[in-house]
């Protein structure tokens, strides 16, 4: 373990990079794919299950948190960490995001934001300190800047100004976050789809300075193909020598699009939302468990898949568990999710280290094109 925050730059292939984040907590492996635990919780996994998928750290959530049960309880209680029984690294977002998707009766001014919470309709203020404030409270090890994502599609002149506001928030952040030793603040990039905001973006950052660096503003509905055209450009406006982090994304083929293109860390729900609704992801392609084809399939999900629920468990077994809305059927299937998008990392950071990537991504695409699995 390390006391001090370093991102060490092993290999390189193309713009992909493979590396190590030293963390006090612990070492995160990159590119890093990163389970989302919102409420203090990877739904449905229990925190050792959770590692045994290859995790090396998880997300909490700034507006969840705070809402319930409060951060300064998690504190008085010790911790995020030891409050969820995981002591590697957890990065949180700043809650920004979360307020303009989930809160009700919000307010936008210079300051920060006020709403009233999704649970029980109180009144609650956001800003770049209290962000700040609470992510400490939590203990996190990656604290995330306050900022705004506004909602797509939006005009240039709406898109600049959000951005705009989101730097100054930044700069807030960053004096609110003070000198603390071991953690790390990320700079959060907005600007949409605009190449030049992106850019003015990145440049009001690096000037501010930061351990990490995050493309916000994306996987916001804008679609794969926009997306990667602005991944094209915007990772290369960042520090090279600084782990950068892709919000919210996303599927398999837009993880690899993302880790070709730059991107070291990214975080997403579907492999767990998506588990509890039937989805399983293989080397194969997408299949839905709730489908009748599954009755009477003895097979388990991918034959070559050395998760539990592949080990031990038939298509039939699982269709039925889902179908009976058996609570071991959102932990089987997420854990085979989960399981798979480490899988996935793993490949990556294998062929960046040995130079195959471009072997290993025709290889993921070609498997993936099949009918029926
Ligand atoms: C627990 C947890 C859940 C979700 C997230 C990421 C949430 C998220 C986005 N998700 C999709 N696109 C996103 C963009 C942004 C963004 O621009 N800024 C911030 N702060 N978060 C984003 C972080 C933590």
């Amino acid at each position: 373990m390390s006391e001090r925050f370093s991102f060490d730059l092993h290999a390189r292939d193309g713009k992909a990079r493979t590396g190590v984040i030293q963390t006090p907590r612990g070492a995160v492996r990159t590119p890093a794919f990163m389970p989302v635990g919102t409420a203090a919780t990877v739904k449905a996994m229990m925190p050792e299950s959770v590692r045994a998928t290859g995790a090396d750290i998880l997300l909490g959530n700034t507006y969840h948190l705070m809402l319930r049960p409060t951060a300064e309880r998690i504190d008085r209680l010790g911790g995020l960490h030891k409050f969820m029984n995981w002591e590697r690294p957890i990065l949180t977002d700043s809650g920004g995001f979360q307020v303009m998707s989930l809160a009700g009766l919000r307010k936008l001014t210079e300051k920060g934001v006020t709403f009233k919470s999704h649970i029980d309709g109180s009144k609650h203020e956001l800003t770049p300190e209290r962000s700040m404030e609470i992510q400490r409270l939590l203990g996190s090890d990656i604290v995330m800047c306050f900022d705004e994502c506004p909602a797509l599609p939006a005009d240039r002149d709406r898109i600049a100004e959000s951005m705009r506001l989101s730097m100054r928030w930044a700069e807030r952040s960053r004096a609110a976050f003070g000198d603390r030793p071991g953690h790390a603040l990320f700079g959060i990039m907005q600007g949409g789809l605009e190449q030049d905001l992106r850019e003015e973006s990145a440049e009001a950052l690096k000037a501010i300075g930061f351990e990490g660096y995050a493309v916000g503003g994306l996987a916001v509905g804008e679609g794969q193909e926009a997306m990667f055209d602005c991944l094209d450009y915007a990772p290369g406006f960042l520090p090279e020598d600084k782990p950068r982090y892709l919000m919210g994304v996303g599927k398999p083929d837009d993880i690899v699009g993302a880790v070709k293109r730059g991107i070291d860390m990214m975080d997403c729900v579907l492999p767990s939302r998506s588990g509890r609704t039937g989805q399983v992801f293989t080397r194969h392609g997408v299949l839905n468990i709730k489908n009748a084809r599954h009755i009477d399939d003895p097979r388990p999900l991918d034959e070559a898949c050395t998760c539990p629920a592949c080990r031990n468990f038939s298509r039939a077994y699982l269709h039925h568990v889902f179908r009976s809305q058996e609570i071991i059927s959102s932990m089987l299937l997420t854990w085979h999710n989960l399981h798979y998008f480490q899988e996935i990392m793993a490949g990556m950071r294998e062929a960046i280290a040995a130079g195959t990537f471009a072997a290993w991504e025709a290889d993921f695409h070609a498997g993936r094109a099949q009918g029926d699995i």
